[in-house]
């Protein structure tokens, strides 16, 4: 099989970990005798400094063409007091709206090696395995207006959605729920928000048409704290933007690290971009102790999700998974026994298990 990618290093640690994902994307090729074709493009903060644009047309075009993009993060204190239409996360919100990726998928699961390595008790998140599916190119973040007034004495946010924006991604939560544990918890603000009220609407009124799915609805905050009090009551949740944005941050601490948490964003179409749920990492970007997972988990799911190359996806979670039982690590898992080690030996050490 031949596939273009487009690969998005962006910024921090974004090209450690492509890196990384090129690597294994070598491998993979090789053992089962496909081609990819990497096309390396600039986002965010380094397209700024390259063409003074977090989001180049021709990045734009290019990913328009091909058959998949993959996204390392964005973002910087270097480019933090920019003015907004010159901040690296414009390049990121701009590619979601421009191939119209209204849904991203994040699933969060730990490796049982790994339950030790969460500051919750093993007993409360043993059994979790769930789904957000959050919705990625409304709501606040891309209301308008949002502005200041002239004398900066006022702001004002927008949350807007329409209906047809909140039916696509409710009706892939229930489609997500009928693949899985046909359980779909919908989180909104309903008790306060008219965006809100609208979705719990839409749920009620979909739920007819998945009667195989048990729906519940819960409120943002409660949803929060059950996040980490009961996970493994969780199954798929389904949830506008913003609410999807911090619940999947939380939830990741289920897995013991931000650095584990995958992610699919995808087109009505079946585009498809694939990229962490963490940011660029500032704080480690440069040491070469990022953790690749989560990337090369966003790179299985490309697989999986836009090139159907099942067997291939499943060979790269089960030689990470083999990696973590051999008790290798990277620094931010705060495992108690194991060898810590570099982003590129962890890379190593998953190649050589995939090539075994
Ligand atoms: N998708 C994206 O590109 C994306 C997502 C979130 C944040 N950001 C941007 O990233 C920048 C930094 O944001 P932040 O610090 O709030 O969030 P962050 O996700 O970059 O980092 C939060 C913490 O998690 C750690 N971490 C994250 N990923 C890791 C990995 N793979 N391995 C090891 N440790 C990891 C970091 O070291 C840091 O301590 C900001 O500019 C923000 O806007 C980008
Ligand atoms: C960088 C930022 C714009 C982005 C978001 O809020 O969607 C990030 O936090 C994410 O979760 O992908
Ligand atoms: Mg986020």
């Amino acid at each position: 099989m031949q596939k273009k990618i487009v690969l998005l290093p962006g910024d921090g640690i974004g090209p450690e970990i492509m890196d990384a994902a090129v690597d294994i994307l070598e491998t993979i090729a090789k053992k089962f005798n496909h081609q990819f074709i990497f096309d390396y493009q600039l986002i965010g903060g380094a397209a700024i400094d390259q063409l003074n644009t977090p989001l180049p047309q021709q990045t734009i075009n290019s990913c328009e063409v091909a058959d998949a993009v993959l996204l390392g993060a964005v973002g910087g204190p270097k480019w933090d007091n920019n003015p907004s239409d010159l901040r690296p996360e414009r390049g990121l919100l701009g590619i979601r709206k421009a191939l119209d990726l209204y849904a991203n998928l994040r699933p969060v699961k730990g490796f049982k090696q790994l339950l030790s390595a969460s500051p919750l008790k093993e007993e409360i998140i043993q059994g979790s395995d769930l789904l957000i599916v959050r919705e990625l190119t409304g709501g606040l973040y891309f209301g308008q207006p949002s502005e200041r007034n002239a004398d900066q004495s006022a702001v004002i946010d927008t949350l807007a959605y329409t209906r047809k924006e909140m039916e696509r991604i409710i009706d892939k939560g229930f489609q997500s729920a009928q693949i899985r544990n046909k359980k779909l918890t919908s989180v909104d603000k309903a008790n306060v928000l008219e965006s809100s009220k609208l979705w719990r609407e839409i749920v009620e009124e979909k739920k007819q048409m998945y009667p195989d799915v048990e729906v519940e609805h819960v409120l943002v905050d409660a949803a929060a704290m059950k996040l980490i009090t009961n996970p493994s009551s969780f199954d798929v949740i389904v949830t506008e933007n913003m609410f999807g944005d911090i619940l999947s941050d939380e939830a990741s601490v289920l897995t013991g690290s931000l650095g584990m948490l995958p992610s699919a964003s995808l087109a009505e179409n079946g585009v498809g971009l694939y990229e962490p749920a963490h940011g660029s990492a500032p704080d480690i970007a440069g040491l070469g102790i990022a953790n690749p997972v989560a990337m090369l988990l966003s790179t299985a799911m490309m697989l999986r999700y836009s090139f159907a190359l099942e067997e291939e996806a499943t060979v790269i979670e089960k030689a990470i998974e083999a990696c973590i039982d051999k008790g290798y690590y990277t620094a931010d898992l705060a495992v108690k026994s194991g060898e810590k080690v570099s982003t590129k030996e962890m890379t190593q050490a998953i190649i050589a298990c995939i090539e075994e």
